[in-house]
């Protein structure tokens, strides 16, 4: 990884809600963002060309005034355009290999499902992170596949950094970590929550505790 921040290791993996009003976006982030998530993902699924490259400009200041990198979804074009630390790619945003070469600084993460091979195959390609979900029922993406925390522990033997999505709340997510996952990836659990800030603190207690065992079988 070749990035102006440092790899965060550990923490909450913090992606926006789909918001098209771009100050209200940035008021709801702005005391989330102060509680230094790990790393910040913008996703705006419904949002066209424009606006995705306004709000990614935006966040991308927001992001350096708090010292918190923010990794681009879909398109890693739009990540370097805007300056941010990353880009995250899923089954339909194209080859990580091709980013990889025309976008060496970028910290570039995949999308890999249930499916231990997919996370194989995106680290040959380059992959910084690799992405497993989802491990419980989402209201986000209430049609995506669910993985078991097992893989979690068998993929350990990738050698990077792993990220869990999908339906985690400050309730459920001990687990994950519990498993192995260095970074827990979350729009609902914190945006959907009566207390948005209160849910990102119970969410970021999770990683004060020690690191669990991971050369276990
Ligand atoms: C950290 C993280 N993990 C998984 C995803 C999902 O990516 P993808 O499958 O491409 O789906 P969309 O998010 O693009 O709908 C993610 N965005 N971030
Ligand atoms: C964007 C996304 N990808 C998933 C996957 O399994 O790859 S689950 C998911 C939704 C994450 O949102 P929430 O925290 O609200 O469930
Ligand atoms: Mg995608």
């Amino acid at each position: 990884m070749n990035n102006a921040f440092t790899w965060p290791r550990r923490g909450i993996y913090l992606i926006t809600p789909d918001e098209a009003d771009t100050a209200r976006l940035l008021a709801r982030l702005e005391p989330l963002l102060a509680l230094r998530p790990a790393l910040l993902q913008y996703r705006n699924k419904p949002a066209g060309p424009a606006l995705r490259a306004s709000q990614a400009h935006a966040l991308q200041a927001r992001c350096l005034a708090h010292g918190v990198p923010l990794v681009v979804n879909d398109d890693w074009r739009l990540a370097l355009e805007a300056g941010a630390a990353g880009a995250h790619l899923g089954e339909d945003d194209g080859a990580l290999a091709e980013a990889r070469a025309r976008a060496p600084g970028l910290w570039l993460g995949a999308s890999c499902y249930n499916q231990f091979d997919r996370a194989r195959a995106a680290v040959a390609a380059g992959a910084d992170y690799v992405a497993f979900g989802a491990f419980f029922p989402s209201g986000t993406k209430p049609l995506a596949s669910r993985a078991d925390p097992g893989l979690l522990r068998e993929a350990r033997a990738l050698g990077r950094p792993m990220v869990a999505i999908g339906g985690i709340t400050p309730d459920n997510a001990a687990g994950l970590v519990a498993a192995g996952a260095d970074l827990l990836a979350v729009i609902g659990g914190v945006f959907d929550a009566p207390d948005p800030v209160a849910a990102l603190r119970s969410l970021q207690h999770l990683f004060e505790t020690p690191e669990p065992e991971t050369d276990t079988p």
